[in-house]
C-alpha cells in the first residue's frame, strides 16, 4: 500500500489544484445521482405506478411537503422536468470529469515517463552493467503505463468511495435499518475477500516477470535476427513465442477467473439478501409496495458500489507489484546518479595540458570475484601523442578505456588529469573532451546528416564534408543517390561494416575532441582504407591525445607508446619498434603470430 501511496502523493503534488477540482466534480456527480434516488419518493407517489395512497407520508416528509405544495396538474410535469434536468446535469459533469481525468492521467504519465527517463539517463555506467537493457525498456514501456493507470484507478477508487458515502447517506435517510444491514453484509464480505487481493498481487508479480522475459526474448531475437536467419533457427524461435504466448494467456485468464469469482460471490450473496429482505418485509412486517420498491432500489444502488470497491481493491492489488518495481528502479537510479540537476547542459570541455595518468589502479567488476580485471596499473598517457593498448582477448583493454572515461571507478588507486583525480566535478568535463569510437559503433535509424549532427548539432555542411573527407568516407557518401540525406537503417544496417566505421570516425572528429579513443574502431576496414585512417590519425597527433585499442597491430605502427596488457596487468610498455625488437616479449610474439597468419 505504501508504494501506491507514494505515487498518489506524487500525483497530488504534481497535479495540484486541478486534482481537487476533479474530486469536486466527482462529488457533484455523486450528489446528482443521490438526488435521483430521492426523486423516486415523489415519483412513486404521484405517478400512481404503485398504489401508495396520496394521503400517506413517505419516509422523507419534507420532499412530500415540497411536492404537495405544487398544483396537482403540473406536479408530474415538474417531477419529470427535474428528472430530465438531473440527467442532463449528470451527463454534462460526467463528460467534463472524464476529460479532466484523462488530462490528469496523461499529464501524470508524461511526468512519470520524463522523470524516469531522466533518472535513467543520469545514472552511472555501473547501473547498466548490473541491469538488463530489456528490463529497462520494459520499465519505460509497460510498467510506467501500469503505474499511471494504477494511480488513476486509485483516484477512481476514492471517487467510488465518495459516491458510496453520498448514496449511503441518502439511503440512510430513506431507510436506516435497511442501509445499515446492507453495509454490514457488504463489509463483512469485503473483509473475507482479502485473500482475493493477495492472489491478485501474486498474479501481478507474475505479469511483471512475464513482461520482462518477453521483452528480453524479443529484443535478443531481433538483435540477432541475422544469426537466426543464417542458421535457420526460425522454428525454435517460433516455438518459444508460442509457448510464451500460452503463459501470457494463462496469466490473464487466471486474473479474470479470480476477478469474476469474487464478483460472482457478491452477486450470489446479493440475490439471497434481496430475496430475504423482500420476503421478511412482506411476510413479517407487512411492508407496502412502495417500501418494497425502496428496499430494492436502495439495495441495487448500494450493493454494486460495495462489490465495485472489492473489484477496485483487487485491481490495485494486481498493479501493486508494478508500483513496487518502479520505485525500486528509481531508487537504484538515485543511488547510482552521476549527473545532478541540469549540470550536464553547461559543461565545457577541458583542455588537457600534461596528460592522463593511472596510479596503482585496481579494478574488478564484481567485488565477490577473487580475480581482478585490472591490477596495479601504472601508466602515463601523454598529451597530443598516440598511445596504443594491445593484448590478447580478455586482457582488460576495454576495461582500461572505460576507467579512463570515468565510466567505471577504480577499486583502488586513482586516475589523474594533469595531476587532478578524475571524480566528482571534473568527470563530466572530461567526458565532454572525449570522442569515443567503440567496436560496435552506435548509428541510429536516420540520415547520415542526422547521425553526424547528433554529436555536433550546429556543424555546417562544409564541416560535415571536411570530417567525412578526413575519415575517407566522403567518396562513398557523395556516391550515394541522396548523399548526406541517405537513410542508413537500424544501427546503419544499409552500410557495410567499414563504411559504418568511417562514418563514426567522421562523427568523432567533428567534435574536435581533446582525447580521441578508438576501441577496435578500424577492424572492419580494408588495408587501403586502414592506411588512409592511419594517415589521418598521424595528422591528428599534434592536435589531440589519441588512445587506440587494436588487435591488428599494423594499425598502431605510428603509436608513440604501446602498452601491452595480459591478464589485467601491464607486462610491457614502450615504443613500437622497441617492443617489436624484444624477442622474449609478448608483443613480439603477437606480431609474429599476425605475420604468420598473413
Ligand atoms: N560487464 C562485465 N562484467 C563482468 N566481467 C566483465 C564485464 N566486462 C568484461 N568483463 C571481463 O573482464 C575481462 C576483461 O574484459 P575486456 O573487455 O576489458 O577485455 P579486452 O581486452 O577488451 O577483450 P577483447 O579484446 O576481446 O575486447 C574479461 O575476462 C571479461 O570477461
Amino acid at each position: 500500500m505504501k508504494h501506491l501511496l507514494f505515487f498518489v502523493g506524487n500525483i497530488f503534488s504534481f497535479s495540484g489544484r486541478i486534482l481537487y477540482l476533479n474530486l469536486l466534480g466527482m462529488i457533484l456527480i455523486g450528489l446528482l445521482e443521490g438526488i435521483g434516488i430521492l426523486l423516486l419518493v415523489p415519483f412513486i407517489k404521484y405517478t400512481g405506478v404503485l398504489n401508495v395512497g396520496l394521503e400517506n407520508k413517505s419516509q422523507v416528509p419534507w420532499i412530500d411537503n415540497i411536492f404537495d405544495s405544487i398544483p396537482q396538474e403540473i406536479r408530474l410535469a415538474i417531477i419529470l422536468a427535474i428528472y430530465v434536468g438531473i440527467i442532463i446535469g449528470h451527463s454534462f459533469f460526467q463528460r467534463n470529469q472524464t476529460i479532466l481525468n484523462t488530462q490528469i492521467q496523461q499529464k501524470f504519465l508524461s511526468h512519470l515517463r520524463n522523470e524516469t527517463y531522466k533518472v535513467l539517463m543520469q545514472t552511472n555506467w555501473g547501473f547498466y552493467l548490473k541491469n538488463r537493457k530489456s528490463d529497462i525498456i520494459n520499465v519505460m514501456t509497460t510498467e510506467i503505463i501500469r503505474v499511471s493507470s494504477g494511480t488513476n484507478l486509485f483516484l477512481n477508487f476514492v471517487a467510488a468511495l465518495v459516491f458510496t458515502l453520498i448514496q449511503v447517506t441518502i439511503s440512510f435517510w430513506l431507510s436506516p435499518i435497511m442501509t445499515i444491514t446492507v453495509l454490514i453484509f457488504g463489509f463483512v464480505l469485503i473483509f473475507f475477500s482479502k485473500r482475493f487481493i493477495k492472489k491478485s498481487s501474486k498474479i501481478g508479480e507474475e505479469t511483471i516477470l512475464l513482461s520482462k522475459i518477453y521483452m528480453a526474448g524479443i529484443s535478443d531475437h531481433f538483435n540477432g535476427i541475422k544469426d537466426i536467419k543464417s542458421n535457420s533457427l526460425e522454428e525454435s524461435h517460433i516455438d518459444w513465442m508460442q509457448s510464451f504466448s500460452l503463459k501470457f494467456e494463462k496469466n490473464v485468464v487466471n486474473l479474470i477467473k479470480l476477478k469474476t469469482k469474487s464478483q460472482l460471490i457478491f452477486k450470489v450473496v446479493s440475490a439471497f439478501l434481496i430475496a430475504g429482505f423482500v420476503y421478511f418485509s412482506v411476510k413479517m412486517f407487512q411492508a407496502q409496495p412502495a417500501q418494497v420498491m425502496l428496499i430494492v432500489v436502495i439495495f441495487t444502488r448500494i450493493w454494486p458500489r460495495l462489490s465495485g470497491i472489492q473489484s477496485n481493491l483487487e485491481q490495485l492489488g494486481e498493479i501493486e507489484p508494478s508500483f513496487k518495481y518502479l520505485i525500486s528502479i528509481q531508487e537504484e537510479c538515485k543511488k547510482a546518479k552521476e549527473i545532478h540537476g541540469n549540470e550536464n547542459t553547461n559543461i565545457s570541455a577541458i583542455k588537457i595540458k600534461k596528460g592522463l595518468q593511472f596510479l596503482d589502479v585496481t579494478f574488478r567488476y564484481n567485488i565477490d570475484q577473487s580475480l581482478y580485471t585490472l591490477k596495479d596499473i601504472n601508466l602515463k598517457i601523454p598529451t597530443n601523442k598516440m598511445t596504443a593498448v594491445v593484448g590478447r582477448s580478455g586482457a582488460g583493454k576495454s576495461t582500461l578505456i572505460d576507467l579512463l572515461m570515468g565510466l567505471n571507478k577504480p577499486e583502488e588507486g586513482q586516475i589523474l588529469i594533469d595531476g587532478i583525480p578524475v571524480k566528482g566535478e571534473n568527470l563530466l568535463p572530461l567526458r565532454r573532451s572525449i570522442s569515443y569510437v567503440p567496436q560496435d559503433p552506435f548509428l541510429f535509424n536516420g540520415s547520415i546528416r542526422e547521425n553526424l549532427l547528433m554529436i555536433e548539432p550546429h556543424a555546417t555542411d562544409e564541416q560535415l564534408w571536411k570530417a567525412l573527407e578526413f575519415s575517407s568516407a566522403a567518396e562513398f557518401v557523395s556516391g550515394l543517390p541522396k548523399g548526406l540525406d541517405t537513410l542508413i537503417g537500424d544501427r546503419g544496417i544499409r552500410l557495410s561494416g567499414g563504411e559504418r566505421q568511417r562514418l563514426v570516425f567522421a562523427r568523432a572528429i567533428l567534435r574536435k575532441p581533446s582525447i580521441l579513443v578508438l576501441d577496435e574502431a578500424t577492424s572492419a576496414l580494408d588495408s587501403d582504407n586502414e592506411a588512409k585512417i592511419q594517415a589521418a590519425l598521424e595528422k591528428l597527433k599534434g592536435e589531440m591525445t589519441i588512445v587506440v585499442i587494436a588487435h591488428r597491430l599494423s594499425t598502431i605502427k605510428n603509436a608513440d607508446q604501446v602498452i601491452v596488457l595480459d591478464q589485467g596487468r601491464i607486462i610491457q610498455q614502450g615504443g613500437y619498434n622497441q617492443l617489436a625488437s624484444d624477442k622474449e616479449g609478448i608483443f613480439n610474439h603477437l606480431l609474429e603470430q599476425q605475420m604468420n597468419a598473413v
